[in-house]
């Protein structure tokens, strides 16, 4: 089958482009696999046929996601929101880019920031007019700059960006910062933060005009229902009916909680599902008010 189609194609499969190797890779097949999508195995080819679902994969560079999804050799993407943006800003004015975030997918969080030499002043770090900015997100910092009035120069490098101002080939840096250790081994600190990001799936602006419709469609619920219950637990306990009240207090974020008599007692038994975290103060709070023989399940799957 070749695997490339000018966009305006009909197809009855869906093709979902995912990093081949790298941070995002194994978190994206997991969030696939989580919705029911299972592939003949081939990592080392760059396609993987749908079996479960007519949904298949193409391993690919992240970098080279939103091309793929402009030229609609793939129809949906995973991709970190810098790098998407990053291409989308590229377009020029009067443009609007093919594609856009459909969804936040809550794994591969880090910041595009701007960082200083650790020895400046805050009113140096302030006043950028007229320096160099080091970047592999040329696209991104110009727009942050021009909208902030700053007449600074953007230096485009493709890797070890940080080492920029030791090297003298910029003043300051805009990069990925996750954990902050890369910029501290460089002795650079953050300033602002141009963009918060974190891995995204990816799509067309305009709808599928063939079956690719009802198949994102069935991806897209199934993602919903697996992005919303990520932090969800199913609690259970018992307690005398008059703590109900109080207890219910302490548990603002259960859905729909469901209480049971206990036979010929004046007990029940409550279970609900709770959105926020349930953490042990949380459930020794929960026991001063009267519960006990408290449980916390994981929630795999709900069908609303
Ligand atoms: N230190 C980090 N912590 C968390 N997320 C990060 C970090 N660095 C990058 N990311 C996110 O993960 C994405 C992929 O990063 P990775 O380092 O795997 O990319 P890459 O080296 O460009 O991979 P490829 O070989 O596919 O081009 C980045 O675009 C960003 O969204
Ligand atoms: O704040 P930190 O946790 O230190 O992470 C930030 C670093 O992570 C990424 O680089 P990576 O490790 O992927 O190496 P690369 O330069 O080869 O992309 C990014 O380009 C930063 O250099
Ligand atoms: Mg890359």
């Amino acid at each position: 089958m070749p695997l490339s189609a000018p966009s305006g194609a009909m197809r009855e499969r869906v093709r979902i482009a995912i990093q081949k190797s790298g941070r995002l890779a194994e978190p994206a097949r997991a969030l696939l696999s989580s919705c029911g999508l299972s592939w003949r195995e081939s990592r080392d080819r760059l396609f993987c046929h749908g079996d479960s679902t007519p949904i298949d994969l193409l391993l690919v560079r992240d970098d080279d996601i939103p091309g793929l999804l402009a030229e609609g050799t793939c129809d949906l993407g995973i991709v970190g929101r810098n790098v998407l943006l990053e291409r989308a800003s590229g377009y020029g004015t009067g443009e609007v880019p093919p594609f856009r975030e459909w969804r936040g997918l809550g794994f591969g969080a880090c910041r595009l920031a701007l960082a200083v030499p650790q020895a400046w002043s805050d009113s140096q770090a302030a006043a950028l007019d007229g320096l160099r900015i080091a970047t592999s997100y040329p696209a991104l910092v110009s727009q942050w700059l021009k909208e902030r009035g700053i007449a600074a120069d953007v230096v485009t490098l493709s890797g070890s960006v940080e080492i920029a101002p030791r090297l003298g080939t910029a003043d300051l840096i805009c990069d990925i910062v996750s954990s902050g250790a890369t910029l501290a081994a460089n002795q650079l600190r953050a300033t602002d933060i141009v963009l918060d990001s974190e891995a995204v799936l990816a799509g067309p602006v305009a709808p599928f005009g063939d079956a690719r419709a009802e198949i994102a469609g069935l991806f897209l619920r199934r993602l919903d229902a697996v992005l919303g219950l990520r932090d969800s637990k199913l609690l259970m306990f018992q307690t005398d009916s008059a703590n109900v009240p109080a207890l219910m207090a302490l548990l603002p974020d259960a859905e729909r909680p469901t209480v049971m008599q206990v036979d010929g007692t004046d007990r029940v038994a409550l279970q609900a599902v709770c959105r926020g975290t349930v953490t042990w103060q949380r459930l020794e709070d929960l026991k001063r008010a009267g519960a006990d023989a408290l449980l916390v399940l994981p929630v795999e799957r709900m069908l609303a």
